[in-house]
């Protein structure tokens, strides 16, 4: 057997536990793992020295809006992907907004396939919108290849995106299940986060505190209670996406002990900042779900320790500095960015703090967003997966500056963390490697692989 590729004596972060071994690549997958390989390289191969590395799968990032087309100048596939790429991505799924017009039928998901496949360094799939406008499109967007459904049960910030109302939920999970697709729920009351905001407003109220009141816990839960409700009585796969407390992940890991087809979503803000942190950084802190109370989030990290979470995605959700100035925090875009830094805030927060094991790190940032979405070559260093994988130096800290977003404004510029990503390779080649970018154009649209074929 020859390799185009061997990574040399790094420690691997496998599904089954972390070895050191050496990894063989051919053709852009993984073909070998074994203790040592003798066998040759190709004439133009590659040897990798990951000696003192851990070798992570190249984290799939569920969750991350790139705007493009339309508000590229708020983030689009060139830096998004470059952020992403620097910080082990490899593969990402995009957001149906913020891109303008939103992906609610065919055309404009080809039109952003398109788009990325020219723009994006590394793989992705495309959600598609659940809204009251498009339930007549979403046979076609399975059919072209979404990797889910996505719908706000609260206002999304974008008029061009509509809340879906019950029905609207309802009947779209009734396609979703048919077509075999998840449906995502950005899971807040409209209700009551609007009659919260109104009640506010009226009293004149502008501050970061009157912001976080407005949007309390128990308006996450009465979300998460009836998306839960509405995948039960329609067998939908549903996934709550960045859940924001304890208590919200408890009840929808009830509900799965109880049979319904639901997975859980956090971010790693929720993880590593609270609302103090809100008040101290102000408008780059700003999102919906809010950041919350210590109190909740070491709920939250207890909920996450005892494997009741399945996937941390960034929501990665930049806006020009602009629409992040203003003396009222209720005018200022919620969205953070964080496309960059999953990985760092799992090693630090997480392993180096919490005991959380390399392998549990490595599913929710990996293997299990794979699995969800039936990306089934990605994920998972494993013979047969695509050699997508990140090479990090686990314990030395390091502050994190060099940061390839679009805007400046990033919550986690000049933070101290622990588990620097030096490398990612995506399907054999090197994407991101002594701070330089490869060039893009050999990015693919990922589809969900039908389940006859699995
Ligand atoms: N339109 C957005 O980018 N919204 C995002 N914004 C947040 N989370 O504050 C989201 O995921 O809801
Ligand atoms: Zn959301
Ligand atoms: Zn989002």
């Amino acid at each position: 057997m020859s390799f185009d590729l061997i990574v040399r004596g790094g420690l691997l972060v496998t599904p089954g536990g972390v070895r050191r071994a050496d990894m063989g690549v051919s053709g852009g997958e993984i073909t070998l793992i074994a203790e040592e390989i003798t066998a040759e390289i190709t004439a133009d191969g590659t040897e990798l020295d990951a000696r003192g590395l851990h070798v992570f799968p190249g984290v799939v990032d569920a969750h991350v809006h790139l705007n493009e087309p339309g508000r590229t100048d708020w983030e689009g596939f060139t830096t998004g992907t470059r952020a992403l790429a620097a910080g082990g991505a490899t593969t990402f799924l995009d957001m149906p907004l913020n891109s303008s017009p939103p992906v609610l039928n065919r055309e404009r998901l080809e039109e952003k396939a398109r788009l990325g496949e020219q723009k994006s360094l590394i793989d992705f799939g495309l959600w598609g919108g659940l809204t009251p406008l498009n339930l007549a499109e979403l046979d076609d967007l399975a059919d072209a290849g979404v990797i889910g459904l996505k719908a706000f049960m609260s206002h999304s910030g974008l008029d061009e995106f509509p809340a879906a109302d019950d029905l609207t939920l309802f009947e779209g999970m009734r396609s979703a299940r048919r077509h075999g697709l998840v449906v995502a729920t950005h899971a807040e009351s409209n209700d009551f986060t609007r009659r919260l905001t109104e009640v506010a407003r009226a009293d004149g109220k502008k501050g970061v505190r009157d912001y976080l009141d407005s949007r309390p816990v128990v308006t996450e839960l009465e979300a998460v209670g009836r998306a839960l409700l509405f995948a039960r009585e329609t067998g939908a796969a549903l996934h709550l996406v960045h859940l924001s407390s304890g208590a919200a992940v408890a009840l929808a890991f009830e509900g799965r002990q109880k049979g319904i087809d639901v997975t859980v979503e956090t971010c790693p803000h929720y993880l590593h900042f609270t609302d103090e942190d809100v008040e101290r950084v102000g408008a780059a802190l700003k999102c919906a779900p809010p950041l919350r109370s210590k109190a909740v989030q070491d709920d939250l990290w207890r909920e996450l320790l005892a494997g009741h979470v399945d996937i941390v995605g960034s929501d990665h959700s930049p806006a020009p500095p602009d629409m992040k100035t203003s003396e009222d925090f209720f005018q200022l875009w919620g969205g953070i960015s964080g496309a960059q830094s999953t990985l760092n805030v799992l090693l630090e927060d997480g392993h180096h703090t919490r005991g959380l094991p390399l392998e549990a790190v490595a599913a929710l940032s990996a293997l299990n967003p794979a699995n969800r979405f039936r990306l089934l070559r990605k994920g998972r260093l494993e013979v047969g997966a695509d050699a997508d994988f990140a090479l990090v130096r686990l314990d030395e800290p390091f502050v994190l500056n060099d940061l390839h977003d679009r805007w400046r404004q990033n919550p986690y510029r000049g933070g101290t963390f622990r588990g620097r990503v030096q490398e990612t390779w995506q399907r054999g080649r090197a994407v991101y490697r002594d701070g330089q970018f490869a060039s893009s154009g050999r990015a693919q649209l990922l589809r969900p692989r039908s389940k006859e074929s699995t």
